[in-house]
Parts: structure tokens; C-alpha cells; sequence
């Protein structure tokens, strides 16, 4: 006969935080919000530590290299998805891993032999004045000189002269090899009153600009997450397909951690994959899931998992729950599989962190879920509102909106989905929609950061550890939860001004 689980599936909007005493050294500067992210000797440091505990969403309205090295640099972890070629994946772990605070990849770059038009018209698209010339006109061909709106304008200059005409000859441009470090370039952009500085490999092929005007640019981000070689990490998802040809190609290109991306991660084909990843890259961590409950943490921490993702059918996009009747309130789910991560360290003295995934959707359900026992957390509708998402931007009449869709829906293509049983996608498990436009992550961040730190503080925690431990939750009935939210018109809504 089937087994009726104990307890009710509940969601984060059932639960509230009762404060804790705060000393008078907790306060928000205190708080230290740094996570484990992998597997590690229960009381020793995780090989590598979140600086603050989110991650984004394997998902393609998500997590672009450009939104990957925006959450690098606030101290979290960008995981690319994998729902494309080995290819445009490895690229964009390697746009990721070759990015250079303040060392810019030039989107502006000409032949000698284009026209002074051409480079008008370039200019103007891109809206930058500087511009490289190299052989073949590429941000990495050999370079041969600058030019720049200082150096011609169009009504001062023919357009269909050269580029050759204008332009800065290299031996006359001051320009570095590619080791040197930002402090070390802005002295010279400083000291020699440049502007630009091009810095070329050994054959004299162009690898980056430093400009004067990103001088304070990594002043601004104290708690970035990067690797021995100071490069800003990055996660890649794969799939229990073709891991054996992605994995590969992936940790060649340099990722830092891999992800197994499933609905449904309580299966022999993932404990297969997992088995393999570890057998031939032991040294590159590899996180498992999706679950939600403890039996299947277990099985998938036996597999060899370095970390472990909860959450089916939670997220926003999801309709897993309607069209296919599996699933876990997200908030019994993250409370069952910490249970079995506590009782995985007592028995094993091995700690496998735990992620909540999908289905955040206010700043305070980060908290709590981290109170709940998450290590740290992974979000898709909350990064792909800024403007580091992929998602186009689109006005509405009421301000602008990004586009968001999830990997089960019939705009993902997702292939992976395609073995239903007949020709093409039978069913959807995801929605195609919008979500609120939020502007740029690190202002975003910092807002949701604040609250993290202000409640962990309310709660007497300066770290998350201890706020795990000493968290005391509640539940709130139906009238409580209305008695959360302000009961008098508010001054913008009240049409009194
Ligand atoms: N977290 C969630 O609640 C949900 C997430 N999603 C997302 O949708 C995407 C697709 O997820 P899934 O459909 O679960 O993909 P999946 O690849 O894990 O599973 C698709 C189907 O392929 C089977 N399968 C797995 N490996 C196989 C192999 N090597 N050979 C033959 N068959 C194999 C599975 O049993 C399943 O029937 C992912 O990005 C996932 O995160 C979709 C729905 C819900
Ligand atoms: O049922 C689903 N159908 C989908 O098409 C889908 N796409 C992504 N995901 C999962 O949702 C998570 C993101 O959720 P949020 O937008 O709520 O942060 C993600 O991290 C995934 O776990 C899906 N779930
Ligand atoms: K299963």
C-alpha cells in the first residue's frame, strides 16, 4: 500500500522568525554571510566558500557569462547552462575565466584598410571612442594602432579615406604585455596622462584595454569570489546525457564547479553520472538534484555529490506540480534534506551543503530558507530581472519587463526533454512570461543583502552557521499572515497628492 508521508507540504509564506537576544557587537557590519559550497570534513572550511550564499539558476533567461561575472564579483556563483553545444558553453565558461577587472575586451576594433566612415558608423553603435586596429579587424588580431574621436571627424574627414591615414601607429601607442596587474596599469595610464592602454600577448596580438575611467572599478567589489589565480569563479550545469563529452571540454576550459540539472535527481542515471564524474575528475566538485526529502539527499551524497539541490515543481516558472502531481513545499523540503545532511556529518563526519532552489520569491524567503538549513541558495526569477540577464528588456505601459522563461517550457527547446516517448516536447513543465525589470544586480544585491543581514541580527547571528542553529521559527495561520502586511492605505495609493 503507498506510504502516506508524515507532516503537510509547506512553503516559506507559512513561516516567521521569532527574534533572538542581540549582543551589542551584532550588528549588520558584523555579519558575515561567507557558505560552503562543497563537500568537506564536517568542522573543517569548505574548499570553496561562497562569500555571500547565492547562486543562479541553470537556466538560459538566467545565467549568461555577463550575469556569472556580476555575481562572481559580489561574491556568489554564476551557473551556465548547458542546453546548447559543448561549444558556446565552453565559451562562455572562458569568457568568464579570462575576465579582468578593469582589463575590457575591445567591441570596437577596425582594419587599417576600413574607411573612416565605417569607423564613424561603428563608433556610433557602440558608443565607444576608442578604437583598436589590428590585422583583421578583431579584438584579438595583431595590433597595429588606436584611433580614436580626437584623432579625425567626419566633417573634418573624408569618409572613404583610410583608417590607416588617422590612426596612432603602434610603435607611437604606449602599450603593455598582458601580465601586468591593474594597479600596475593605472599608475602608467596616471603617470604617462594616457587614457588607453592596449596590453598584447608575445606575438603582439591584442588581448585587453585598461582605461582610466574603470580606475575605482575593483575597489567597489571587497568580497569578489575568485580562485588561486585570483580569476572569478564559475559553475557550469550538465546533464545526465552527455556529461562524458561536456565534462571533458568544461573543466579543460577551466570551470570551478559542475552541477547535475534535473527535475528529478533521485535516479540511477544520475547516480551513474555522478560516479563517473568523480572517478575521472575528482579534483572538480559536482553538485546533484534535484530532491526533496531526505532518503533521496542520501542516495545522491552516497553517489558522491559535493553538494546537493532541493526544490521540484517550487520555482516560478514551474507548472511541474500541475502537469505531473510530484513535488515538496519548498520549506518541509529544505527542512527534511538538512535533517539528513546533520545526520549524513554525524554518521559519515562528511558535510554535504544543501541549496534551496527555485521558488524565492521575496527577500525574506532567502532568509528564511537559510534559517531552515540551506547553505546557500539558487535563484532564476530573481537574477533575471536586471540588466545583466539575457532576457530582452521590453517597455510596458506600466515601466519595463524582462523576459523569463523556464528550461521545461517549449521556448527552451530544451533537448533533453525531447525522449517524452513521441516526436517533439508532449508536455510542458514550464512557463514563458515576464518578470518585474529590476535594473543593475550589484544595487539589486546590496538591497537583499541589507535585509539578509538586518534580520540575521534581529536573530542574534553574525554568521550563518550559527544561524542555522539557533534559529527559531513559527508558523502563521491564514489571519496572522494578512496581519504581516500594512492594514492602512498607503500614502502613494491613497490619490490625496
Ligand atoms: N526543479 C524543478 O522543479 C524542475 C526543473 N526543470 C528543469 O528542466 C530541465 C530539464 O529537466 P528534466 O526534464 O528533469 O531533464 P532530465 O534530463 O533529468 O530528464 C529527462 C528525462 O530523461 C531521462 N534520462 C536522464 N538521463 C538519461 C539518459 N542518460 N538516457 C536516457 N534517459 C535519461 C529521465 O529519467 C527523464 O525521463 C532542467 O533544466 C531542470 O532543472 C524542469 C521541471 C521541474
Ligand atoms: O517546473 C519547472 N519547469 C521549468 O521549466 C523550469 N525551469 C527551471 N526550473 C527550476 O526553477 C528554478 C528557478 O526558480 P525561481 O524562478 O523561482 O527562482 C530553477 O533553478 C530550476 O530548478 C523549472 N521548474
Ligand atoms: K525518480
Amino acid at each position: 500500500m503507498a506510504q502516506l508521508v508524515e507532516g503537510i507540504s509547506r512553503t516559506f509564506n507559512e513561516f516567521l522568525l521569532l527574534p533572538n537576544r542581540t549582543s551589542l557587537e551584532c550588528t549588520p557590519a558584523a555579519v558575515d554571510l561567507r557558505a560552503p559550497l562543497v563537500r568537506h570534513v564536517a568542522g573543517e572550511a569548505s574548499a570553496i566558500e561562497l562569500r555571500t550564499p547565492f547562486t543562479s539558476a541553470i537556466m538560459q533567461a538566467v545565467s549568461s557569462p555577463e550575469l556569472a561575472i556580476a555575481l562572481a564579483r559580489e561574491g556568489g556563483l554564476g551557473f551556465l547552462h548547458h542546453n546548447r553545444s559543448v561549444e558556446d558553453q565552453v565559451a562562455d565558461v572562458r569568457a568568464v575565466k579570462n575576465f579582468k577587472a578593469g582589463f575590457v575586451v575591445s567591441d570596437t576594433n577596425v582594419r587599417p584598410t576600413d574607411t573612416l566612415g565605417h569607423l564613424w558608423e561603428l563608433m556610433e553603435r557602440t558608443g565607444h571612442t576608442t578604437a583598436a586596429v589590428t590585422d583583421d579587424g578583431t579584438a584579438s588580431g595583431r595590433l597595429l594602432g588606436l584611433v580614436t574621436s580626437r584623432d579625425f571627424h567626419p566633417q573634418r574627414h573624408d569618409a572613404a579615406a583610410l583608417v590607416s591615414t588617422r590612426m596612432v601607429p603602434v610603435e607611437k601607442v604606449a602599450h603593455s604585455s598582458d601580465d601586468i596587474g591593474l594597479s600596475e596599469a593605472n599608475a602608467r595610464l596616471w603617470e604617462e596622462r594616457l587614457d588607453c592602454l592596449p596590453t598584447v600577448d608575445e606575438s603582439g596580438r591584442l588581448r585587453h584595454l585598461v582605461f582610466r575611467s574603470d580606475y575605482t572599478d575593483n575597489k567597489r567589489f571587497p568580497t569578489q569570489l575568485v580562485d588561486d589565480g585570483k580569476r572569478l569563479r564559475v559553475g557550469a550545469g550538465v546533464n545526465t546525457h552527455d556529461y562524458r563529452d561536456r565534462i571533458p571540454a568544461l573543466v579543460e576550459a577551466g570551470v570551478d564547479v559542475l552541477a547535475f540539472d534535473s527535475s528529478d535527481g533521485f535516479s540511477d542515471w544520475q547516480a551513474e553520472a555522478l560516479t563517473w564524474a568523480k572517478k575521472h575528475y575528482p579534483e572538480v566538485p559536482v553538485g546533484g538534484g534535484n530532491v526533496v526529502d531526505g532518503e533521496a539527499f542520501t542516495f545522491l551524497a552516497d553517489a558522491g555529490a559535493d553538494f546537493i539541490k532541493v526544490g521540484v515543481g517550487g520555482g516560478s516558472i514551474c507548472i511541474t506540480r500541475d502537469q505531473k502531481g510530484i513535488g515538496r513545499g519548498q520549506a518541509s523540503a529544505v527542512l527534511d534534506v538538512a535533517a539528513a545532511r546533520d545526520a549524513y556529518r554525524d554518521n559519515t563526519g562528511q558535510y554535504v551543503p544543501i541549496c534551496s532552489d527555485g521558488g524565492l520569491l521575496h527577500d525574506y524567503h532567502v532568509t528564511l530558507a537559510l534559517a531552515m538549513g540551506a547553505d546557500f541558495v539558487m535563484m532564476g526569477r530573481y537574477f533575471a530581472r536586471f540588466d545583466q540577464a539575457p532576457g530582452a528588456k521590453v517597455p510596458t505601459r506600466d515601466g519595463f519587463v524582462k523576459e523569463y522563461w523556464g528550461e521545461g517550457s517549449s521556448r527552451a527547446r530544451n533537448w533533453q526533454r525531447y525522449g517524452q516517448g513521441g516526436r517533439g516536447l508532449l508536455f510542458e513543465e514550464g512557463v514563458d512570461g515576464y518578470v518585474p525589470y529590476a535594473g543593475d544586480l550589484h544595487e539589486g544585491l546590496a538591497t537583499t543583502i541589507a535585509k539578509i543581514k538586518a534580520t540575521m541580527v534581529s536573530c542574534g547571528a553574525m554568521d550563518l552557521a550559527t544561524f542555522k542553529a539557533t534559529a527559531r521559527l513559527t508558523l502563521v495561520s491564514e489571519q496572522s499572515f494578512q496581519e504581516s502586511h500594512a492594514t492602512v492605505t498607503v500614502r502613494e495609493t491613497a490619490g490625496l497628492d
